[in-house]
């Protein structure tokens, strides 16, 4: 797949989630002088064009430098709804026109561009019946740094309709096809004070 390609390929980068663990919004942290949204858009739109952040609070984040990043706005399913990034992930997902799309997480300060590319080079190649393509680790798929298939929306909601809120259960019942991941520090999640501290 030619990586400048539209018709094939989108990227949603996620940024709702609590930051308990950090204590403050890991989007707007500073990595090098840049907010690590900014990283992470720029990142996504050295792969594609289209760039979705997905967030139920766009005004947080609409100062920052995000060409070619449109926002959708995540709406709460319920009042009390605390659901979790599968559930923004769906609702990106129902948003996108192409039959690829690159997942990110907000906290990913070492992606590597120049790998993500050579990842989206090799869409075409993915067998048919897999409904993404994701590193595999230990501790189970990576879901939060990989390709989905737009048509398995249906599957996502029918999952998320019965309760399901974990990624991990939801793709093991999905074939996926493995991602080779030549860089392991490239998926560093900085998640706390400590891994921030790690980075400076
Ligand atoms: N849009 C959206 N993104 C989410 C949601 N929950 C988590 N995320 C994103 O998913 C990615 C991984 O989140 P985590 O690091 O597991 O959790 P977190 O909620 O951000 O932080 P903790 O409260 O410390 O667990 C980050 O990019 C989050 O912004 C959500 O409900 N909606
Ligand atoms: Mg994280």
């Amino acid at each position: 797949m030619s990586i400048n390609d539209n018709q094939l390929l989108s990227a949603i980068v996620l940024a709702g989630g609590k930051s308990s663990r950090m204590g403050e919004d890991k989007a707007l942290i500073s990595i090098g002088g840049m907010p690590l949204l900014q990283l992470v858009c720029g990142v996504a739109a050295g792969c594609t064009d289209n760039v979705y952040v997905v967030t139920p609070w766009p005004e947080r984040y609409k100062h920052l430098v995000l060409p070619s990043c449109q926002f959708i706005q995540e709406v709460a399913l319920s009042p009390s709804s605390d659901h979790g990034p599968l559930v923004g992930f769906a609702q990106g997902l129902a948003q996108v026109k192409t039959d690829w799309v690159l997942l990110l997480a907000c906290d990913l300060p070492r992606l590597r561009v120049e790998v993500l590319q050579g990842w989206a080079r090799e869409l075409d190649h993915v067998e048919d019946e897999a409904i993404a393509t994701l590193v595999h680790h230990k501790k189970g798929w990576e879901p939060l740094c990989g390709f989905y298939r737009r048509r398995c929306l249906p599957q996502l909601l029918e999952f998320i309709n019965q309760g399901g809120q974990s990624f991990q259960q939801w793709l093991n019942q999905h074939p996926i096809q493995v991602l080779y991941l030549p860089v392991s520090e490239m998926l560093f999640n900085c998640n706390t004070p400590e891994d921030l501290a790690l980075l400076k």
